[in-house]
């Protein structure tokens, strides 16, 4: 019990730091909040949700391993390399890549019960 609270600990000290750090985060997290909140006044079907939360864990845990792989870069290879570069550009393309997903599956998930409470009327 106490090696899964500490493990639970070191993981959220993880994130604090992520969401601290990464202007990325103060992107992600608003959206996030807007998105959960359309989401319950809309009060959408399950699989709505699910696909929410499953597009917005991805971008998340997408944007934690890019965040994580540049931090580990800075203590070992702080200097400038071509080949760190395209490692890195990849990181970044794989959070470029959750994020247009994420956002074509809130389109598809909000956008008709948005569509039918502001324009159809309901
Ligand atoms: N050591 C390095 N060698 C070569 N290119 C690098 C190196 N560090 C960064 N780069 C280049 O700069 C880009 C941005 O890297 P960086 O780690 O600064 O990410 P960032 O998203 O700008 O940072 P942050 O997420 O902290 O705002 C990388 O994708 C890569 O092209």
């Amino acid at each position: 019990m106490n090696r899964w609270y500490r493990k639970f600990a070191f993981a959220s000290h993880g994130l604090g730091h992520a969401i601290r750090t990464q202007n990325s985060f103060w992107v992600h997290v608003p959206v996030t909040i807007v998105v959960i909140g359309l989401g319950a006044w809309l009060q959408i079907e399950s699989w709505r949700w699910v696909a929410i939360i499953l597009a917005t864990s991805i971008v998340m845990s997408a944007e934690l391993i890019n965040t994580s792989i540049e931090e580990i870069v800075r203590v070992v290879h702080p200097t400038h390399d071509p080949r760190i570069g395209r490692a890195l550009d990849v990181a970044a393309a794989g959070v470029l890549i959750a994020s247009a997903g994420a956002v074509t599956v809130g389109l598809i998930a909000l956008g008709p019960p948005l569509w039918n409470v502001l324009i159809a009327g309901g």
